[in-house]
């Protein structure tokens, strides 16, 4: 646990995404907790509730109730809530994503119309959704984030409509950042490296994109929802007053490389259990 120097003392603010202790936005509350952040959470759906409420009591959050960001009327819920609770917030953590299993292997091409329509409102315009209302909260400024994946730049193996997805909320982050900006609320993205979450174990070979990443990467490991919190503390908090519209790469630096390391192995496909 860090040392707490209260970086976040006096703020307060959303984090939609937990499903369990391995979630990144797991990672990013106990982060911000640690530098004393008032931090409300959400849950999707009853079988997340049991696995949130005793996280939010480790990191002494508050539940702030239901969310499915699919449906409207549960978002707005959950602000006319924390307007009653708090009347003010200053960050917004989005760590939501949804696509069909089916679809996150094998071809692009073979994406369904269903699923592209879906994998767009749960993983993209939801981030856009869930902004509008927030800033609404966001009397005094305020910082979002959302979180994104290198596969929104290069073509990764089996990702698919996320990696489709994953653009547009990179173009999504640049277009709320000038619409926000004389509100003085900041938004960003951290582009994060694999890691073994709920979330990640339905992308095909994922244990092979995690070996990749290990051996071809400038840090030759993977990273963790630890570090990621460590970034997402500096784009929540002022350390980064100056900065918004960004992309921040925390993946060892895979992204710089753009060729297999000369002294990483060859490596056959790792199947997942
Ligand atoms: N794990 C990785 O390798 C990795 C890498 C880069 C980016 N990301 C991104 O990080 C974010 C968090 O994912 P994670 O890897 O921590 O996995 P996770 O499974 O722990 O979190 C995904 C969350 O999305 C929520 N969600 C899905 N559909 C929803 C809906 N309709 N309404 C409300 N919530 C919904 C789930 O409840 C869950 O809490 C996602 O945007 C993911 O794409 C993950």
């Amino acid at each position: 646990m860090t040392q707490m120097s209260g970086l976040m003392k006096g703020k307060r603010g959303l984090i939609m995404g937990i499903a369990n202790n391995r979630s990144i936005a797991y990672g990013i509350a106990k982060a911000l907790a640690d530098q004393g952040a008032e931090i409300a959470l959400t849950y999707q759906n009853d079988a997340l509730k049991k696995r949130v409420a005793p996280l939010a009591e480790e990191l002494g959050a508050y539940v702030a109730g239901h969310c499915d960001v699919g449906n409207d009327e549960s978002v707005d819920a959950i602000f006319d809530h924390l307007s009653e609770k708090w009347g003010r917030i200053d960050f917004f953590v989005h760590a939501v994503a949804y696509s069909n299993k089916a679809e996150l292997t094998g071809r692009y091409i073979h994406t369904s119309r269903d699923n592209f329509l879906s994998t767009m409102d749960i993983s993209v315009y939801s981030f856009t959704s869930v902004a509008a209302r927030a800033q609404r909260l966001m009397s005094e400024g305020g910082s979002m984030l959302t979180l994104t994946y290198y596969g929104a730049e290069k073509v990764m193996p089996h990702y698919n409509v996320m990696g489709v997805a994953k653009a547009a909320l990179e173009a999504s982050v640049r277009y709320l950042a000038v619409d926000l900006g004389n509100q003085k609320i900041r938004v960003n993205a951290i582009s994060a490296g694999p890691i073994k979450t709920l979330a990640a174990s339905g992308i095909g070979d994922f244990r092979y994109i995690l070996k990749w990443n290990e051996y071809n990467s400038p840090l030759k490991r993977t990273v963790t929802t630890d570090e990621v919190g460590q970034s997402a503390l500096y784009l929540l908090s002022d350390m980064s007053k100056g900065v918004t519209g960004e992309v921040h790469h925390v993946d060892s630096g895979y992204h710089t490389v753009g060729m297999k390391a000369v002294d990483a192995p060859d490596i056959s496909v790792v199947k997942d259990e």
